[in-house]
């Protein structure tokens, strides 16, 4: 089922950069991996899939009401707070009861910590605790900025089972990334996007054998001719 329409959606900063005409859809209960280098306009498209921004031209068409659950990608928690009185503030605000407040903070192994301040938090556990936030509530939409950042290769593979067991709750889920072969793990689709524009879009696998490439790896560099 169609879930969003864009159509040549932009946002242009002052400096004529940002995204430019960015026409896609997404259906539900789809994984979307956005991916690019820096500043190819990924977390600009974030902001205006989250509602943070409005977009300067084109439209979004939303074709069922959505729920986001969001995990931003430069959190700031207050660092005097645990981690179970920044959970329980962010819970309130989405009605969520404490025993999936604690299971959440279980779910990232922060269960044995949660009343440490979390200025006492490595940056590893400070993403898990905004990866935490972010699970909590029942939204039909999970949108993560680069949610593998800080993470170690153990946290990278756990986040991954949690995304698809997100899916498989029939959640649709966006996120972006550097790391292209956890994109191509985890995602149904892929938007590659390049100075602002989209240089493939589409069900990642079909890309792939459409384009003879044995990696989305292979597929970005060939595309940037590099
Ligand atoms: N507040 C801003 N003012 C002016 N230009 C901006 C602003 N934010 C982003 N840009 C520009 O817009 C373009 C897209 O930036 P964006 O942050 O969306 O990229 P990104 O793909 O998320 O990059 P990264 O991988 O580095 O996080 C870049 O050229 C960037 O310089």
């Amino acid at each position: 089922m169609m879930l969003l329409e864009a159509n040549k959606l932009s946002y242009v900063y002052d400096n004529n950069r940002g995204l430019l005409e960015a026409s896609f859809s997404l259906q539900t209960g789809r994984v979307l991996a956005l991916v690019g280098g820096n500043g190819a306009g990924k977390s600009t498209l974030i902001r205006l899939l989250t509602g943070q921004e409005k977009q300067k031209s084109g439209e979004m068409i939303w074709h069922k009401p959505q729920t986001i659950r969001y995990m931003p990608d430069d959190v700031d928690f207050p660092s005097m707070l645990s981690a179970i009185e920044i959970l329980q503030l962010l819970a309130s605000f989405k009605n969520v009861d404490k025993e999936e407040q604690e299971n959440v903070l279980r779910r990232v192994a922060l269960w044995d910590v949660r009343k440490q301040r979390v200025k006492q938090f490595s940056k590893g556990m400070r993403q898990r605790l905004n990866l935490a936030q972010s699970l909590l509530g029942n939204g039909s939409l999970l949108i993560l900025d680069e949610p593998t950042n800080g993470l170690d290769p153990f946290w990278i593979a756990e986040l991954k089972k949690l995304m698809l067991e997100e899916k498989n709750k029939g959640c649709t889920v966006i996120f972006s990334t550097h790391l292209l072969a956890f994109a191509e793990e985890v995602a149904d689709d892929v938007l590659v996007l390049h100075e602002g524009e989209i240089l493939i879009s589409g069900a990642l696998k079909e890309i792939l054998l459409q384009e003879d490439s044995p990696s989305l790896e292979n597929l970005w560099l060939k595309k940037l001719n590099l």
